[in-house]
C-alpha cells in the first residue's frame, strides 16, 4: 500500500517518537520531522527513521535569502530526505535558486515544495501582517509562483485543493496539513477538513499530527484513518 498519510512526529523526546515508529510499518505512512524534533535531535534522528526504511519529509520551512535557503536545501538532499520545504513568501528568486541547486541530484533529488499560507491562519491574521487578501487568494497567488519556480508542489489547506488542482494540473503535489478526523480537537488549526474529504478533494498527501500522536493508541488511529481512506 502507498499511503497518503504523513505523520507529523511532533514529540518532545526521541523515545516517545520511536515508540510509535517501532509499532508501525513504512507502508502505513511517511514521517515528517519538523522544527521541534530537528532542533533537539538533528540529523541523527532523521537517520534513525531512514534506517527503519521510512520516507522522511523534513519540514523546516526555510525562509531566508536565496543563497542561504538553497544551501540548506542542498544539505537536506545530502541527508537523503524524500521531501523538503521552504516558504513561498521568500519569493521567486529564492525558490528558483533552491530548485537549481538540486539539479545535480537528478532523480534522487528530494521533492521541493513551498508552504503557502499556514493552515492556522485566517483572513484577520493575513490582514495583521499587511496582506489584504483572503487565504484562498493568497494561496493561489503563491502556488502559481511556486509552480513558475519549478517546484514540485505546495503545502496548503485541504479547503484549497480543488481549485488548485484545476489551476495547476495533476502532477503538482498538494500536501495538506489541517486534517481533523470527526470529533478531534482543532487546536490551533483553522482551515481544516476530515481525512476522507481531503482525499476526495484531491490532496496528494495528508499531514496528520496530534490526532494520531496524542491518541491513546496512535498506531491504531493511524490504521483506522488509512482504512477510512480506502473507500474515498
Ligand atoms: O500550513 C501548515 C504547514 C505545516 N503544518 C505542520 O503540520 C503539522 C500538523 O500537525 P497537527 O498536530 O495535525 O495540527 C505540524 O507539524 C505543523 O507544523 C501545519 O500544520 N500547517
Amino acid at each position: 500500500m502507498d499511503s497518503k498519510i504523513i505523520v507529523a512526529l511532533d514529540y518532545e523526546t526521541e523515545a516517545e517518537a520511536l515508540s510509535l515508529v517501532d509499532q508501525i510499518d513504512p507502508s502505513l505512512c511517511r514521517l515528517k520531522v519538523g522544527k521541534e524534533m530537528f532542533t533537539s535531535l538533528g540529523i541523527h534522528f532523521v537517520k534513525q527513521l531512514h534506517e527503519r526504511k521510512f520516507d522522511v519529509f523534513l519540514d523546516l520551512k526555510y525562509h531566508d535569502i536565496p543563497n542561504t535557503v538553497a544551501r540548506a536545501v542542498r544539505s537536506a538532499a545530502d541527508l537523503g530526505v524524500w521531501m523538503v520545504d521552504l516558504h513561498a513568501s521568500g519569493g521567486l528568486a529564492m525558490m528558483e535558486e533552491a530548485k537549481k541547486i538540486l539539479e545535480p541530484y537528478g532523480k534522487d533529488a528530494p521533492l521541493l515544495i513551498a508552504v503557502t499560507v499556514l493552515t492556522s491562519m485566517e483572513d484577520l491574521d493575513l490582514l495583521q501582517i499587511g496582506i489584504n487578501a483572503s487565504p484562498l487568494e493568497q494561496v493561489i497567488r503563491l502556488s502559481h509562483l511556486a509552480q513558475r519556480a519549478g517546484l514540485d508542489g505546495v503545502v496548503c489547506s485541504p479547503q484549497e485543493v480543488e481549485i488548485l488542482r484545476k489551476n495547476l494540473g495533476q502532477d503538482f503535489k498538494l500536501v495538506t496539513p489541517g486534517i481533523r478526523p470527526i470529533g478531534s480537537e482543532f487546536g490551533d488549526q483553522r482551515r481544516v477538513m476530515t481525512p476522507a474529504a481531503a482525499v476526495r478533494s484531491g490532496s496528494d498527501y495528508l499531514v496528520i499530527g496530534r490526532p494520531i500522536t496524542q491518541a491513546e493508541n496512535p498506531a491504531e488511529v493511524l490504521r483506522s484513518i488509512n482504512a477510512s481512506l480506502q473507500n474515498s
